[in-house]
């Protein structure tokens, strides 16, 4: 384990630019006794078109890193880059732009509105953001997570890994720079969460798709093509093409 691992970058980070960048980056919450550095000076990149998952012991700071990244919590110092753009200088309005415009969520809990169909809830962001659709894109994404024909279901309609493609396909439709997903298969039987990690892999790899994942999960972070682990607020490692038995072997020695 190499505890002194300042930066972790991917091995061919010289072909791939990173799309987000963290130096030095650290969130207390709390003041004086009460204190607590949930970030203690994370410095991390991720390149285009690469999936990576972040994980870690409970308490660790693996939503802190992943709120902090994605511009929903502002951290305390460091910087984080998204491409060109410091977003930790933005102010409110200008990060929610930013959300809006350059960055996919996925979430555990779906987060469809449940008076949309499939096809609305896939196609809201776009237009709240007032932006074009991609039509050839979202045919292609349609058919490649399978739900051609239940995009007129409300999602009460549709099984628990049919809601979180429909999810999948939101995040993915407007080809953001990056899509961040936090524990996008907690919520699903090991079947339907294979579907969703096997499409969010091919994502990355056919589509050039950046995804930054927390998950607890070793088989899920076995999709990914790095796994970066964090250890009270630090980052301590990091493992290339990870196998659900490395990344279970490394989360034992951190939780050791
Ligand atoms: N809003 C908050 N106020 C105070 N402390 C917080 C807050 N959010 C997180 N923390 C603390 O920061 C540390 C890191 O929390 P974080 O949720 O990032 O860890 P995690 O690795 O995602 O944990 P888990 O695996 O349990 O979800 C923890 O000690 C937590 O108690």
């Amino acid at each position: 384990m190499s505890q002194t691992a300042a930066v972790a970058a991917p091995d061919d980070s010289t072909q791939a630019p990173p799309v987000v960048t963290a130096r030095s980056l650290s969130k207390v919450y709390g003041a004086d006794d009460s204190a607590v550095r949930a970030l203690d000076g994370v410095s991390v990149e991720f390149a285009r078109g690469h999936y990576t998952a972040i994980m870690g012991p409970s308490g660790s700071g693996k939503s802190t890193l992943m709120h902090c990244l994605a511009g929903l919590d502002t951290a305390s110092s460091g910087t984080v880059h998204l491409d060109r753009t410091d977003i930790t200088r933005l102010n409110d309005r200008q990060l929610t732009q930013l959300r809006r415009e350059r960055i996919g969520f996925i979430f555990q809990s779906f987060n469809l509105l449940p008076m949309l169909t499939a096809e609305q809830n896939i196609l809201l962001p776009a237009q709240i953001a007032k932006r074009k659709v991609d039509r050839e894109r979202f045919e292609r994404l349609i058919d490649v997570v399978g739900l051609r024909d239940r995009l007129d279901h409300l999602p009460s309609k549709l099984s628990g890994g049919q809601q979180q493609r429909v999810a999948v396909a939101r995040a993915l439709l407007g080809a953001p720079e990056v899509v961040y997903a936090d524990e996008p298969t907690g919520n699903l039987d090991s079947r339907s969460g294979a579907g969703v990690l096997s499409f969010l892999r091919d994502s990355a790899r056919d589509m050039g798709q950046t995804i930054v994942m927390v998950t607890h999960d070793p088989m899920a972070a076995s999709y990914a093509d790095r796994v970066i682990f964090l250890h009270d607020g630090q980052l301590v490692d990091e493992v290339h093409a990870p196998t659900a038995e490395t990344i279970s072997d490394r989360l034992l020695k951190l939780e050791s």
